[in-house]
């Protein structure tokens, strides 16, 4: 049984259909690459997984539950969570209370009142940001950290609830290659964790980290399978030859 069923999912704004009937299944532990053209509806399936786009017509289904039309709070609650392209970090405030916010802001306030959850809670934002290598720079304002390490906060963000699949919309945009490397390397690092569906432009990235590919054009998907089935796939070859 996949973590992540979506069935048919059509997307209109207007009259333009930026998804038309897309189907996308994500196992336990996977790591899944959605590529294709500009505007083919990359970002708008995210969001419709998100729930910050509700889908026309169609189903997702996360962890056996029907999550079509639950509201993103719900859905993060259920194990979702999503880093969108534009950044979320709160520049003005220290690095580490940037994870802390964001982890309290999915916990009820209730169990914040108590001590012994206020310590899980540093443990957790300590955690995440060793996995992240930003421990030093913990104290510091996410004003003062580099691109890529804001980018690097905004995962650990998403990380730091322990959802069961993250979704990230362009982790890499404006990333040195470097910087890519060691995003490659951290995100690799959370295979046994969690479950990953990823938007990305940089085709070579994405080959490295993703189980699986789907292939969107237009809204529809043109092709889905294992990196090597999507390399030698021709309607993806005509897809990337015509219109990229
Ligand atoms: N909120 C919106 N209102 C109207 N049209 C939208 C909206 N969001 C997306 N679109 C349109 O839907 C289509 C798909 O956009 P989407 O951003 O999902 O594509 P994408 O594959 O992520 O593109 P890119 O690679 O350029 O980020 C595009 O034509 C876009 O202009």
């Amino acid at each position: 049984m996949p973590l992540l069923e979506v069935c048919g999912v059509t997307k209109a704004f207007g009259r333009l259909m930026a998804l038309r009937g897309v189907d996308l299944t994500v196992g336990e532990n996977e790591f899944h690459g959605l590529i294709g053209p500009n505007g083919s509806g990359k970002s708008t399936l995210l969001k419709c997984v998100a729930g910050a786009e509700l889908p026309t017509k169609g189903t997702i289904r996360f962890a056996r539950r029907d999550i079509t039309a639950e509201a993103p709070a719900q859905r993060a609650r259920a194990g979702l969570s999503l880093k969108f392209q534009i950044t979320s970090v709160l520049p003005a405030l220290t690095v580490y209370d940037n994870v802390l916010l964001a982890l309290q802001a999915r916990n009820p306030i209730s169990s914040l009142i108590f001590s012994r959850t206020r310590g899980t809670l540093h443990e957790r934002v300590m955690h995440v940001l060793e996995q992240f290598r930003l421990v030093e720079r913990s104290t510091e304002r996410a004003a003062a950290l580099s691109h890529g390490q804001q980018q690097w906060l905004e995962i650990a963000m998403a990380l730091a609830c322990e959802p069961r699949l993250l979704l990230l919309d362009e982790p890499t945009a404006g990333m040195s290659f470097e910087e890519r490397r060691v995003t490659g390397e951290l995100l690799i690092a959370l295979k046994d964790r969690c479950s990953l569906v990823i938007v990305e432009h940089d085709l070579d990235f994405i080959r490295s980290i993703c189980d699986r590919l789907t292939v969107l054009d237009q809204g529809n998907v043109v092709d889905c399978g294992t990196v090597s089935d999507i390399q030698s796939s021709a309607k993806v070859r005509e897809v990337y030859l015509t219109r990229v």
